[in-house]
């Protein structure tokens, strides 16, 4: 059970206003799926039948949101194409509650039982993370890469001024497709992105990444070994470009984004630059993952910079299954896309503290973290499709 379940989030500019003022979620309607004349587990995503159906008598009429929502989806595609979607859909949670119509049939939740619902690993095909073996047996490649990014950053700041980010961009692509593809780009090197690299990010910028993709030491010689060695196969040539496209965008931005927002938050805040410098400069030339992972004002800023700036804070889209889902009283039929977004959760002052502060001491002890700050942490998002280069990043 969480506190504040169903109820608006506070206005970003006034955070200390009492949430309880609004236990509901705006509307009178009853919430009982019985009344949308919808049974449970009834199938809405048949064409004809949602055409039919229409906005009058739509199951999704009780749930409040914009009117538009209610008949077309085109204002929430004006903002996805303005780049905006996150700040409209957190903007509506604001005003509208923890469940929001979005579209005709999309309905954003930041409510945390229904997040862990959505999200949790259930009982088909379960993708896991990346282990950490990866990172052991690639340790000295990778810290390789990120020394050559800070010789070269600091070559540029010394004759004037550094582009910090395009130096993280070139580093992670050549990091990701290291360990992809058996072989670095060395872009760092060339100082450039190579074309190829400009026109997978072109191409794939605007799609979603949702492969099935094995994590190993080199993924391509696995696929290619299997194809080898089958009569039939469904990796085809298409498949492995688009897979191979896919990691370098899912996993070369991200890293870069979140890395040069980290910087830039630290530098906001000199007193603690100084800490953490000093902290970093008494770790040994080495710098061991082990090292690493017991820095505890490191890894507080770096957990701190994945709540309020990681590089993937936005819709994580899922289609509501046979069963439906029912969540604050709402009854949702499946076929419906519901989603959850990590920029809301991650803002929500009844679960972090002063949440739009970066506060880079948050997470120095995390054994106070409580369950609800557990779930609702989801930077790399959540269950059976959380990120699988997590532990890479
Ligand atoms: C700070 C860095 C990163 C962040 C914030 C991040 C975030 C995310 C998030 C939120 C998802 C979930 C998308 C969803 O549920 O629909 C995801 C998926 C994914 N990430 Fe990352 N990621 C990062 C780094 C990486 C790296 C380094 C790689 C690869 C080397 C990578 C590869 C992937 C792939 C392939 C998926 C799709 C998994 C699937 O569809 O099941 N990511 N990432």
């Amino acid at each position: 059970m969480f506190l504040e379940d169903c109820q608006k989030l506070p206005s970003e500019d006034s955070e200390d206003e009492d949430m309880l003022s609004d236990g509901s979620n705006n509307e009178d309607d009853n919430k009982d799926a019985g009344d949308f004349g919808v049974e449970d587990g009834q199938d809405v995503s048949d064409k004809d039948t949602q055409e039919l159906i229409g906005p009058i008598i739509s199951p999704l009429r009780s749930i409040s949101g914009p009117w538009h929502s209610r008949f077309t989806s085109i204002v929430l595609k004006g903002y996805i194409l303005a780049g905006r979607r996150i700040h409209y859909v957190d903007s509506l949670h604001r005003e509208y509650g923890t469940v929001v119509r979005l579209s005709p049939d999309e309905v954003a939740i930041s409510n945390l039982e229904a997040f862990s619902q959505i999200h949790k690993v259930g009982s088909g095909f379960i993708r896991s993370a990346c282990n950490g073996s990866l990172l052991a047996h690639r340790e000295p490649e990778i810290r390789q890469k990120a020394e050559l990014a800070v010789i070269k950053i600091r070559e540029d700041a010394q004759a004037g001024s550094a582009d910090i980010l395009k130096w993280w961009t070139l580093m992670a692509t050549d990091v990701v497709a290291h360990l992809s593809f058996g072989e670095s780009f060395r872009m760092q090197e060339l100082g450039k992105q190579t074309p190829y690299i400009d026109a997978i990010q072109a191409a794939l910028l605007c799609g979603v990444v949702r492969n099935e993709l094995s994590c190993t030491v080199n993924i391509f010689s696995q696929m290619l070994g299997q194809a080898d060695g089958q009569e039939k196969t469904e990796i085809t040539d298409i498949a492995v470009r688009t897979e191979a496209g896919n990691l370098i965008v899912a996993g070369s931005d991200t890293t870069a984004v979140t890395l040069i927002y980290l910087i830039w938050a630290v530098l906001k805040q000199p007193q603690l630059q100084a800490s953490l410098e000093l902290e970093v400069s008494d770790l040994s030339p080495d710098l061991t993952s082990e090292e690493l992972k017991n820095a505890p004002l490191l890894n507080s800023v770096l957990e701190e910079t994945l709540r309020l700036h990681g590089a993937a804070p936005g819709a994580l889209p899922r289609v509501v299954p046979e069963k439906g889902l029912s969540v604050c009283g709402y009854f949702i039929p499946s076929g419906i896309v519901v989603s959850t977004q990590a920029y809301t959760l991650h803002r929500d002052s009844t679960i972090f503290q002063d949440a739009q502060r970066f506060d880079g001491y948050r997470f120095i002890d995390k054994s106070q973290m409580t369950a609800v700050q557990k779930t609702a942490m989801s930077p790399f998002g959540a269950g059976s499709r959380i990120c699988i280069g997590l532990h890479l990043a």
